[in-house]
């Protein structure tokens, strides 16, 4: 049996229910379902159901692993989260078996179990039950992130995007894929409809004059400035494609754009390490190099966040030296 089949397989089925909560609630989102957290940005309930369900997937499978999750329960205790509360637990228990359905204080703990510290040594899980909320609350782009790390490195990674056209020459056709890799393994699509994985890989680009680079709606989250002037410093002509989430990682993985450059806008801000995760070993996995803008691997095994590493610049490894050039000469590194 290959390696962490298992726990491939089980992080697919958490990834896909999670995925299809996110789909439903979508829907039928109202405006109290939202909460603005302390750092400004948003939380839903599909992001607290879709933690819970992930989380308790986990803790059957796996009771002893660790997970570092986003999201925590604060926000649904007590009177004031009792609107939120309900709701994420009739979402949750809606998808979870008759053996799995849980009480309401059972799924606060459920999504404390993501509070782990992290750190180099063992197992422990890293869960973005929604990455790009924004995207999510717009209608455009979001994944369910789930990567387990080992020792401080990134062995397997699954991501649901269930905006993302199945086939990027189809725009129009069906939505929804998996995305999933383990270190050594090769990077594979699904869709979300069938169980048959497709490898992915980067194109073929030998020049960065041919590329098409990607980056963030939000100019809040990476800076589109700097990344215009290195684009033109790379030659690229493309327009940049922009999109929320972890589907960037997605995207180039399987070839529909080369280059994502997430370009630091302020110097207090650390990156997240569910914000990378399942894109690392993905891109990895597909062809791909994934560094910081001072060339650096990101490190996964200092706790919740990349506090060691500033921005992230993923290509496929044959263009990643020419865009690490260009991006400190831009940023004048
Ligand atoms: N100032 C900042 N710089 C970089 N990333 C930021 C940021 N503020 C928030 N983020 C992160 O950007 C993520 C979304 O990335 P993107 O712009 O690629 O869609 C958010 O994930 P969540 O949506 O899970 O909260 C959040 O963690
Ligand atoms: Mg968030
Ligand atoms: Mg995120
Ligand atoms: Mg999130």
């Amino acid at each position: 049996m290959l390696a962490l089949a298992h726990e491939r397989a089980v992080a697919i089925q958490a990834v896909l229910q999670a995925s299809k909560v996110c789909q439903s609630v979508f829907q039928h989102l109202v405006a109290n379902e939202t909460l603005t957290k302390n750092d400004k940005s948003p939380v839903t309930v599909a992001d607290f159901s879709a933690q819970a369900i992930v989380n308790t997937y986990l803790e059957k499978a796996f009771p002893n692993d660790a997970i570092i999750g986003e999201e925590d329960s604060q926000d649904l205790r007590g009177d004031t989260g009792k609107v939120l509360r309900e709701k994420v637990h009739s979402l949750t228990n809606g998808v979870l078996s008759a053996s799995q359905q849980l009480s309401e204080d059972q799924i606060l703990k459920a999504i404390d179990r993501g509070n782990y510290a992290g750190g180099a040594t063992g197992r422990h899980w890293a869960l973005d039950p929604i990455d790009g909320t924004k995207g999510f609350l717009r209608g455009g782009q979001y994944a369910v992130c789930l990567a387990l790390i080992i020792d401080g490195v990134v062995e397997l990674g699954v991501m649901g995007t269930p905006n993302l056209p199945i086939d990027a020459s189809k725009p129009d056709g069906e939505r929804g894929s998996l995305f999933v890799a383990v270190r050594g393994q090769g990077a594979f699509q699904r869709p979300f409809s069938s169980e048959k994985e497709v490898p992915i890989h980067f194109a073929d680009v030998s020049s960065t004059k041919d590329a098409t680079f990607c980056e963030s709606v939000e100019a809040g989250h990476s800076s589109h400035s700097d990344a215009a002037q290195i684009a033109s410093e790379l030659e690229i002509t493309r327009p940049a494609v922009r999109m929320d989430s972890q589907a960037k990682y997605c995207s180039i993985s399987r070839g529909d754009a080369d280059i994502y450059l997430r370009l630091p806008v302020s110097d207090t801000y650390v990156e997240k390490i569910w914000d990378h995760a399942s894109g690392n070993v993905l891109v990895t996995e597909a062809g791909g190099k994934v560094t910081d803008i001072h060339g650096n691997l990101l490190d996964f095994s200092i706790g919740r966040t990349l506090a060691k590493n500033k921005g992230v610049i993923a290509s496929s490894s044959r263009l990643h030296d020419s865009v690490l050039k260009a991006v400190q000469k831009v940023l004048k590194l």
